[in-house]
């Protein structure tokens, strides 16, 4: 039935409504289904209840539908799904880890092979964004999109009222990686070596009036430190519209890594934005983020911060560039 309280959480989320069911669920295909998560508790009064997915699951499709959490920050007990639930979890509003996808699409996929009747269900928090990296990635993996724009749009169109369903510029970046694999890229696991980011044009923060200072830190998906310019003593220098901030040479990257740039404002870190990156499939020796491919934390300060056609480029050490180039 309604709830008014329901359908305002779930905001532009296309739901599943017909005769006694109302669900934040959306069929992107006949056989995939994008939905959120399936709560119990004070959750389940704002969001779809497990056991009004369970009923609806088991109405529609009997025993033959499979369930992947991608909800890092909670979980359920599967045996409420029948244990058939599995799980690939990454935080909210960040990207995935790349072979993450790939093990993902082949279990979803796998799933899909043993029985036509079969349906694979993924879920998230929302079951919006992180929700629509792994589908887009499956449509790829499916040949259901030939490509990220498309995969991207499908869902868009099937999940959203709006067609925005996957909206983080790191998560398209993300497939993006996944469809490059697809398409025969190899992982260079060589890594690279940071030299320098140069900021166009300086952050109006940095200007040192006095305002507040940009600094950055560059961490993995468990947030572990991978290196951080507040430690490292970096010299920044300016020229012309540029800030350039040298690294020592010494910040090693490889894989997924995520570039945070942040200011202190009464001794409070205040995130500024922040982008993730890949190295196993970076081939150049420098890499220019213009501002749609940078996940904007806050839109507002950034554009103060940074101007508002700002770029931020990573120049890679060109000894470490021509190792990786010839690792591939
Ligand atoms: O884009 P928005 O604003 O709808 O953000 C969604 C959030 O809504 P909010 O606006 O914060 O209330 C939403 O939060 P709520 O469900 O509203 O608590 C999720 O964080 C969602 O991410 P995911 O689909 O779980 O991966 C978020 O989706 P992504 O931004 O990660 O795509």
């Amino acid at each position: 039935m309604f709830n008014p309280l329901k359908r305002l959480v779930s905001e532009n989320r296309q739901r599943y409504a017909s005769g006694n069911v109302d669900l934040d669920l959306s069929y992107i295909t006949d056989r995939i289904i994008a939905m959120g998560y399936p709560s119990e508790g004070l959750e389940g009064l704002y969001r779809n209840h497990l056991v009004d997915v369970r009923r609806f699951l088991e109405k529609q499709h009997g025993k033959q539908y499979k369930i992947f959490n991608l909800r890092a920050e909670k979980a359920y007990d599967k045996n409420k799904f029948d244990g058939n639930v599995s799980d690939y979890p990454f935080r909210d509003h960040q990207v995935p880890q790349l072979e993450m996808m790939q093990q993902f699409c082949q279990n979803a996929a796998g799933w899909l092979d043993q029985n036509s009747e079969n349906v694979v269900v993924v879920h998230c928090k929302a079951g919006k964004g992180r929700t629509g990296v792994m589908i887009a990635a499956l449509l790829l993996y499916t040949h259901q999109a030939k490509n990220t724009e498309e995969a991207v749009a499908i869902y868009g169109k099937k999940r959203t009222t709006n067609g925005m369903g996957v909206t983080i510029p790191s998560q398209i970046r993300y497939i993006e990686y996944y469809q490059s694999i697809l398409n025969g890229a190899r992982l260079n696991h060589q890594p690279l070596l940071l030299e320098k980011l140069i900021l166009q044009p300086v952050p109006i923060k940095y200007q040192g009036n006095g305002g507040r200072w940009v600094m950055f830190c560059i961490v993995d998906h468990n947030n572990n430190m991978l290196y951080n310019q507040s430690n490292e003593g970096c010299c920044m220098t300016r020229s012309d519209q540029k800030l350039i901030i040298e690294t020592n040479g010494i910040g090693k990257l490889s894989g997924d890594f995520k570039v945070q740039f942040y200011y202190y404002q009464f001794w409070k870190k205040q995130p500024l934005c922040h982008f993730w990156l890949n190295t196993e499939l970076e081939n150049s020796s420098s890499i220019k983020l213009t501002k749609q491919w940078i996940d904007q934390a806050y839109a507002d300060e950034l554009c103060r911060d940074f101007g508002i056609d700002f770029t931020i480029e990573l120049v890679f050490d060109s000894t470490s560039v021509s190792n990786h180039i010839d690792n591939t």
